[in-house]
């Protein structure tokens, strides 16, 4: 995608195909309201409407036939969502209407605008930073309210803000450190060097730290349940869905081969995965399922690893993955507990009790800190500059000032990446090939 387009006028059906109640064609660039002027009969004629008003008459085909009635909305540069003259029509929303209109605004002179080219038009006229535009797409795809609610943080800017103080407390390092070199006889306090760094470097790593749950509220997460055989996984796997999906006899080793069903939990799409029963065996196929189920708690995002309340505790013959996220459960907490464990959380699949504290645990496990969190850091792109800066504040403390002044410069330009006001034209592309046409 070039930048010289930008004295195009664009058009596009800005509303989700299909049969609807209303649905927008909408027009961006210099041309807009005069090509609105050539389909358009109401009242005024749209180059005539102040900004912000609309108008309600009828869209006219070349030869005279009316399309539909409809309303036309202007919005005057800069105040639009592009920064430029937008014109909406906005019509009934059904593909035939839309097509129709649509096609008489390219013949009017606007062309087809690309995927995600009225959002490339706001961040080239400074109404947007790159986070910002990369969470206007979260909120067009959001299938969660954990989603939309990141989203919507990114859009408010408060991830430029976040990135802003950072910069700030940086750059009161890299003058002291600056100073240091210029004038080493006049000493510069500490607080102006080491102060500002360390608070930028809490805050970057807290920032990198959300990535992760960022990208679990987007794309969801996979959540295994572990345990012995016979310590309830298939029963606590169907109370927290609310339906019998898996089996469950009081034979241990009914599961063998793994099962995966989708829930909601706490706003995030989690994937629950019940696993075979995990014990030393000659059965051929009960051994794979046990290999299974070691691999599957490896690859998931969170473990449940489960205990029978009512047996003596026996500890599993596996390890379960170094650095996998845990969180234990005595099972079976409406009969006598065999034993007691603060660090377990007590459920009981039949009853229901411990549930709720479960789902919150999970929720915590998932989200953490970020749940509450000011900001996030929603895509790989922003989490690798992110990174990238922590990496050159780290080194910066604990380098001469010679190498640490290129080192914060350094972290500068990392952070300029992060929202994105100087990047290379590659990357903004990238940016916006994601997006669909309209947006
Ligand atoms: N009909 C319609 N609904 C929509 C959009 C749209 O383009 N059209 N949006 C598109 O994504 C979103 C809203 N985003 C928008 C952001 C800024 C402006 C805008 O015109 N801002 C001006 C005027 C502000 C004001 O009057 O207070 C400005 O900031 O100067 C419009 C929409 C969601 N809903
Ligand atoms: N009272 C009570 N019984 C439970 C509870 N959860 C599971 N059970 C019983 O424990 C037995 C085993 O339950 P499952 O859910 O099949 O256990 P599992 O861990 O999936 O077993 P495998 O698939 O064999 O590894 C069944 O008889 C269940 O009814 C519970 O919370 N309370
Ligand atoms: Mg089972």
């Amino acid at each position: 995608m070039t930048r010289s387009g930008l004295t195009d006028t664009i058009a596009a059906i800005a509303t989700a195909p299909g049969s609807a109640g209303v649905g927008i064609v909408r027009v961006s660039g210099p041309e807009a309201l005069t090509v609105a002027d050539g389909i358009f009969s109401g009242r005024r004629t749209p180059s005539r409407i102040r900004g912000g008003r609309f108008v309600f008459g009828q869209l006219i085909a070349a030869d005279g036939e009316v399309l539909d009635e409809g309303l036309c909305l202007v919005f005057r540069r800069p105040h639009s969502y592009t920064g430029e003259d937008v014109a909406e029509l906005q019509t009934h929303g059904s593909p035939a209407v839309l097509g129709r209109v649509l096609s008489r605004v390219l013949e009017l002179g606007a062309r087809l605008a690309r995927p995600g080219e009225f959002t490339l038009r706001a961040y080239l006229s400074g109404r947007l930073d790159l986070a910002q535009a990369e969470a206007v797409l979260g909120l067009v795809e959001a299938q969660t309210d954990a989603a939309r609610r990141q989203a919507s943080l990114g859009l408010s800017g408060a991830l430029g803000t976040r990135v802003a103080r950072i910069g700030a407390n940086i750059t009161r390092t890299l003058a002291a450190v600056q100073a240091m070199l210029d004038y080493p006889e006049e000493g510069v306090p500490e607080e102006d060097r080491e102060l500002p760094l360390q608070a930028a470097e809490q805050d970057l790593s807290e920032l990198v730290q959300s990535a992760r749950a960022g990208q679990v509220a987007t794309r969801g997460a996979r959540l295994a349940l572990i345990g012995r055989p016979n310590v309830g996984k298939s029963s606590l796997l169907n109370a927290l869905l609310g339906y019998e999906r898996s089996i469950v006899t009081p034979i241990p080793g009914t599961t063998r081969d793994y099962l995966e069903a989708g829930v909601e939990l706490a706003g995030v799409p989690v994937t629950l995965v019940d696993t075979a029963g995990i014990r030393h065996t000659t059965d051929q196929v009960e051994a794979a399922g046990v290999r299974q189920a070691v691999a599957l708690a490896g690859a998931a995002d969170l473990v449940l690893a489960l205990e029978d309340g009512q047996q003596p505790r026996e500890p599993l013959p596996t390890e379960l993955p170094e650095g996998a996220r845990v969180i234990r459960v005595q099972t079976k907490a409406d009969l006598e507990p065999a034993w007691n464990d603060p660090g377990a959380l007590r459920v009981s699949a039949v009853t229901g009790e411990g549930l709720p504290e479960l789902r919150e645990a999970i929720h915590a496990a998932l989200l953490g800190d970020a749940a509450r969190s000011e900001a996030w850091l929603t895509t790989e792109r922003q989490a690798d500059a992110a990174r990238r800066a922590l990496g050159h504040v780290q080194a910066a403390r604990t380098l001469p000032d010679d190498l640490a002044s290129w080192e914060l410069e350094e972290a500068l330009r990392a952070l300029s990446d992060l929202t994105g006001r100087d990047v290379q034209e590659d990357v903004v592309d990238a940016v916006f090939r994601n997006f669909c046409v309209g947006k």
